[in-house]
C-alpha cells in the first residue's frame, strides 16, 4: 500500500489547479441510466471512487468510455443488468445512487446496501421511503434493496424530514421519468444537487427550484443525450485553503467558486485567512496569526461536515481555543487521536471537540479511516516540525487528485512512497 512522506515547515506559494467535483460527478454518472445518451461529462477528476462508479455502471451495462487525458465521461447504452452487487457497493456508498435511476426507467433494481462506514451507520431509509411514496415496492432481501414498480413510478409530495444529498439526488433522478409531478420539500442545497439538476434539465427533464430547499419536477416520457460540465471541487479547494493556512502561505485555487465554499470561507477569514476571488478562482492567504474559531457543521450553505478535519488540523496550530462540532454524522472525529499522536491538544466531549492551540505540531507516522480525516493528517504533516508519514493513502485517492503533485508543485515538501 502506498504511503505519503512530508516533511513540515514550508509556506506555500503558488497556483493549485482545482479539479471536478467528486461529489457531482458521482450523480452525474449515475443519471446516465436515465437515458440511452450518450451523455459526456467534462471535467471529471481522475480518482479512485470515479473508476468505481464507472465500473458499477459497466457492469449494468453501459459503455463507458473514459478519457483521463481529456477530463471527459461517455456513458451511453441502457442498462440490461439491474443488479448493482455488493462488491462494489461496498467500496463505495454513492453507488446507491444507482437506485432511483434503474426503478424509474426499467421499474427494478437490486442493490446492495452499503451498510455503515467509518463516519457513522449512514442509513438510506429516507431515498427508500421517498421511492415508496412514488408508489415502488421495496423489499430487504439478503443485504440487497429489491425496489420493484412495474408499472413506473408516480409524482409525490416528499417531505423530508432530515437534509440529506444522497436521497435528494435518488428521489430527483427518479422523479424526472416519474408520471406527474413530484414536489421534494426540505431537500439538500449542496452545490451539487444544483449540478445534478442542470444536467437532467440539459437531458430534458423539467425542473423548478434550483438552490432553494423546494424542487419541483414534472416527469417526462424519455430523456436524451447531453453534454456537462462537473463543478469544481468545492472540498478540495477548502482543503487546499486550509494547506495555505496552516503553512503561512499563499495561493491561488485555479477554478475554484467563492459562492460554493458557504460558510468555509466566513469561517476561515475569521480565523484570520484571507480569502478573496479573483476572475482565475480564490486567492487563500493567512494574514498574521491563526485565532481559534468555533465551528458547527451543517448542511449547505453552513459549514461543510466534508472540511470538519481540516479546520481541526488548522485551528490544532491556531492560538487559542476553538469548539469544532459535529451534528451531521456521529462518528467524524477519528482524526483526533491521530492528530494529538503529533503534538496536538483535542479533547472530544460528545459530537463536539475542544481544540487548545499548540505553537507546533511534530511530524510521525499516522493513518486514517476515512477520506477527509486522511486529508487532515496530510495538512498536519504540511505543519509540522520533522517527517510524518501518512499511511492508507487510498483513502486519501478516493478524493483527491494527485494531492502529493499538487502540493509539491507549490512549495512542499512531499512525496509517495508507493509499496
Ligand atoms: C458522495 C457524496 O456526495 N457524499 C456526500 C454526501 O453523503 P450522503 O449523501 O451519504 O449524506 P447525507 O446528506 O445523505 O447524510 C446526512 C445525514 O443524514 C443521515 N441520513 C441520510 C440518508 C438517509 O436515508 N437517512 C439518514 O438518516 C445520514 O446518516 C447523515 O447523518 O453528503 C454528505 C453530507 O454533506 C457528505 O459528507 C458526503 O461527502
Ligand atoms: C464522506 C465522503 O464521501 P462518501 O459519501 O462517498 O463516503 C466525502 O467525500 O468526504
Amino acid at each position: 500500500m502506498d504511503r505519503i512522506r512530508i516533511r513540515g515547515g514550508r509556506p506555500l506559494e503558488g497556483r493549485i489547479p482545482v479539479s471536478g467535483a467528486k461529489n457531482a460527478a458521482l450523480p452525474l454518472m449515475a443519471a446516465a441510466l436515465l437515458s440511452d445518451g450518450p451523455l459526456t461529462l467534462t471535467n471529471v477528476p481522475d480518482l479512485a471512487d470515479i473508476a468505481t462508479m464507472g465500473a458499477l455502471l459497466a457492469q449494468h451495462g453501459l459503455e463507458v468510455a473514459h478519457d483521463r487525458a481529456a477530463r471527459t465521461l461517455t456513458l451511453s447504452g441502457a442498462a440490461g443488468n439491474l443488479v448493482a452487487p455488493y462488491d462494489i457497493v461496498r467500496k463505495m456508498r454513492a453507488s446507491v445512487l444507482v437506485l432511483g435511476p434503474l426503478v424509474a426507467r426499467f421499474g427494478e433494481a437490486r442493490v446492495s446496501l452499503p451498510g455503515g462506514c467509518a463516519i457513522g451507520t449512514r442509513p438510506v431509509d429516507l431515498h427508500l421511503k421517498g421511492l415508496e411514496q412514488m408508489g415502488a415496492e421495496i423489499a430487504l432481501e439478503a443485504g440487497y434493496i429489491h425496489a420493484k414498480a412495474p408499472r413506473g413510478l408516480r409524482g409525490a409530495r416528499i417531505l423530508f424530514p432530515q437534509v440529506s444529498v444522497g436521497a435528494t439526488e435518488n428521489l430527483l433522478m427518479a422523479a424526472t421519468l416519474a408520471e406527474g409531478e413530484t414536489e421534494l420539500v426540505n431537500v439538500a442545497r449542496e452545490p451539487e444537487i444544483e449540478d445534478l439538476a442542470r444536467c437532467l434539465i440539459a437531458m430534458g427533464a423539467r425542473i423548478e427550484g434550483l438552490g432553494t430547499d423546494r424542487l419541483r419536477i414534472e416527469g417526462v416520457r424519455r430523456l436524451g443525450p447531453a453534454t456537462h460540465a462537473v463543478i469544481p471541487d468545492r472540498i478540495e479547494a477548502g482543503t487546499y485553503a486550509c494547506a495555505a493556512a496552516i503553512t503561512g502561505g499563499a495561493v491561488l485555487l485555479e477554478g475554484a467558486r467563492l459562492d460554493h465554499l458557504g460558510a468555509v470561507a466566513r469561517i476561515l477569514r475569521e480565523a484570520g485567512v484571507a480569502v478573496e476571488e479573483e476572475p482565475g478562482g480564490i486567492r487563500v492567504s493567512r494574514l498574521d496569526g491563526l485565532r481559534g474559531t468555533d465551528v458547527m457543521t451543517e448542511p449547505f450553505p453552513g459549514f461543510a461536515t466534508d472540511m470538519q478535519a481540516q479546520f481541526m488540523a488548522l485551528m490544532s496550530v491556531a492560538e487559542g481555543a476553538a469548539m469544532v462540532t459535529e451534528t451531521i454524522f456521529e462518528n467524524r472525529f477519528m482524526h483526533v487521536p491521530e492528530l494529538n499522536r503529533m503534538g496536538a491538544r483535542i479533547n472530544v466531549h460528545g459530537a463536539s471537540a475542544i481544540v487548545r492551540g499548540v505553537p507546533r505540531l511534530s511530524g510521525a507516522p499516522v493513518m486514517a479511516t476515512d477520506l477527509r480525516a486522511s486529508v487532515s493528517l496530510v495538512l498536519a504533516g504540511l505543519a509540522a516540525q520533522g517527517e510524518t508519514i501518512v499511511n492508507r493513502v487510498y483513502h486519501l485517492d478516493r478524493g483527491y487528485e494527485r494531492v502529493e503533485q499538487k502540493l509539491a508543485a507549490v512549495g512542499a515538501d512531499i512525496e509517495r512512497i508507493p509499496g
